[in-house]
């Protein structure tokens, strides 16, 4: 099977589960009052808060949705409206240069590597679409978001709904098995292979210390580094 393009999950896959866990999620989590405080009037932002609140028997106090919101970051919740708020706090923090996004340094590499070959590249992340241009817009490795010819979030459906991968090949349009979904979630790439997809296991020892071969691999290919991924 020949390689038409790659796409891609973040957290575990070309960056550490840590710096989403310990550096984005703890600085949302703080910043969360004071910013539905300041915006939470703003139709952009009130409509995912209305949605929180809907969700949870049309509780209309702020102050009970952002502990709601609270909540569902420390279960790592990957809830639309969530990921939508935090994307906009987050830009916040990389404007004035409180963090740059964490990639491992053999993921830059390939990216430009493949990028530079023809090979167009698409990320499929939880984080909202803005959260993932702001992301790769300000990584350790610099701007990367030129190496990408599309983005896609949960507004596609859940990462282990294989829907969700359908939705995703057709508005790339390119047959299934010519696109490689690279993620470190195993029941992520379960959901990508139903759809018809190639699929590769990123097992970062980093972010996960006991590797998982043979069956806990569940048949996909399984690679620790971004180099070694080797491209039908
Ligand atoms: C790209 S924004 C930070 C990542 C995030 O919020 C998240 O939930 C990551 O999930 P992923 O699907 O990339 O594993
Ligand atoms: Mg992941």
């Amino acid at each position: 099977m020949t390689t038409r393009a790659i796409l891609t999950d973040i957290e575990g896959t070309t960056s550490s589960i840590s710096f989403v866990k310990d550096v984005l999620f703890p600085y949302a989590r703080r910043a969360l009052p004071r910013f539905v405080a300041a915006r939470g009037k703003e139709p952009a932002v009130r409509k995912w808060l209305d949605a929180v609140a809907a969700e949870n028997g049309g509780m209309c106090e702020d102050a009970m949705i952002v502990e709601v919101l609270q909540g569902w970051i420390d279960e790592d919740r990957k809830h639309t409206a969530l990921k939508a708020l935090q994307g906009m706090i987050w830009a916040d923090g990389y404007k004035s240069v409180d963090f740059t996004a964490h990639i491992y340094p053999d993921a830059a590499p390939a990216l430009r590597g493949w990028h530079a070959a023809g090979l167009p590249l698409f990320v499929y992340s939880s984080g909202s679409v803005p959260a993932q241009r702001l992301f790769f817009g300000h990584s350790d490795a610099g701007d990367l978001t030129a190496l990408f010819s599309g983005w896609f979030d949960t507004e596609m459906g859940g990462k282990r709904d294989a829907q969700s991968y359908r939705n995703i090949v057709d508005s790339i349009g390119i047959p299934a098995g010519e696109i490689v979904f690279l993620s470190d979630v195993v029941e992520e790439l379960d959901a990508a292979r139903e759809a018809g997809l190639q699929t590769v296991l990123i097992d970062r020892l980093e972010d996960y210390p006991k590797p998982r071969e043979g069956d806990a691999a569940h048949g996909h290919r399984r690679v620790e580094r971004f180099d070694q991924i080797e491209l039908a």
